[in-house]
């Protein structure tokens, strides 16, 4: 029997998720406005936005569950119009911040449950298989009332493989979670991905979408970047080498300051005898000042390459954000 993911059809170069100019106003409130990006199959795919910043709503529309305002999607093949909404729900799943599982039935009596309201044929083959992608093939027999939060999100997450879907969408995955059940979904997803199966996942964890994403697009009501985490990085954040010496350097300006690869210093904010240097090529640029500093007949005690996260990344965006709305 072929396991989830693996007898999903590759399907053309087309994407998986294509989204032109999308905008949702509820009202007077726009939950998102003009965006646009794309998706490609086998792409773990990060959504990532502050509190309101309209992550939810825009699943929501992808999923064919609210209509947008204006603009184009296609999903999973299918342009974005009622009259596909069938077809679409058949080819994509959702996995929503709460489960939403029956607590008084067992984990395989809510595969069962689900397998039959989604009017799936083979219905045992999906539940084992289901089961099986997730690790619960055991545990098919507690009641969901009796299982952690972590392991009824792993329901959850069997519950939204069962039609094998062609794209995933994940609204929060870990929320709530402790740190072993969060590491434990994402393993899962891990695996998931080395199957093919496209992944869109919204979350509020820098860390995770920096592990588990190929690319990720960052929200505020409009898209504000895309692109994967290290290319965030490079366009956000210039590169960048601190130097530690045991003593200050004299003349810091005479040893740094023509060096091949360096582009200027400054002192360090932290510590007397720690320099920052602006550099094209932080590995390149490392042997020049390790060289310029030892022939300065100065003690090098590190040389490291300063290193940005999704997280410096996100904060920097988003308190631009905010000043520019305090303005
Ligand atoms: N059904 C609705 N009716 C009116 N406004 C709504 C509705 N759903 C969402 N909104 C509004 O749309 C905006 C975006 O909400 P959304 O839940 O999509 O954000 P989010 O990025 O998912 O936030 P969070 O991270 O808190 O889940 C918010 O201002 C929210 O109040």
């Amino acid at each position: 029997m072929s396991e989830i993911g693996t007898s999903t059809p590759v399907p053309s170069s087309a994407p998986a998720v294509e989204v032109d100019g999308l905008t949702k106003r509820f009202g007077a409130r726009t939950a998102f406005e003009d965006v646009s990006f794309a998706v490609q199959y086998g792409e773990v795919f990060g959504f990532l936005g502050p509190n309101g910043a309209g992550k939810t709503t825009t699943v929501r529309t992808l999923g064919t569950l609210l209509e947008p305002t204006s603009g184009r999607a296609t999903v999973a093949g299918l342009e974005l119009r009622p009259d596909n909404g069938v077809e679409i729900r058949r080819r994509i799943a959702v996995m929503p911040e709460a489960p939403g599982l029956y607590l008084r039935l067992s984990v395989a009596e809510n595969l069962e449950f689900f397998a039959g309201l989604y009017e799936l044929d083979d219905r045992r083959a999906r539940i084992e298989r289901a089961l099986r992608a997730v690790n619960l093939t055991d545990r098919a027999d507690e009641l969901c009332r009796t299982l952690s939060k972590g392991l009824r999100q792993r329901v959850g997450l069997a519950r939204a493989l069962l039609s094998d879907p062609r794209v995933l969408f994940l609204d929060e995955p870990t929320s709530g979670l402790d740190p072993v059940a969060a590491r434990e979904v994402h393993d899962l997803i891990e695996t998931l991905r080395s199957r093919g199966v496209t992944i869109f996942l919204t979350t509020h964890r820098l860390a995770e979408a920096e592990r588990l994403c190929d690319r990720v697009a960052i929200m505020n009501t409009t898209l504000r970047l895309i692109g994967s985490p290290a290319e965030l990085r490079d366009r956000l954040f210039s590169k960048s080498v601190e130097l530690r010496v045991r003593e200050p350097l004299p003349d810091p300006e005479r040893v740094l300051g023509a060096l091949p690869g360096v582009e200027s210093w400054s002192a360090g904010p932290d510590a007397a005898g720690t320099y920052l240097l602006a550099v094209a090529d932080p590995d390149q640029a490392a042997s020049a000042v390790a060289r310029a500093v030892v022939d300065a007949g100065a003690d090098l005690l590190a040389l490291t390459p300063s290193r940005h996260s999704l997280e410096d990344v996100y904060l920097q965006l988003i308190d631009t954000d905010v000043e520019a709305s305090s303005r």
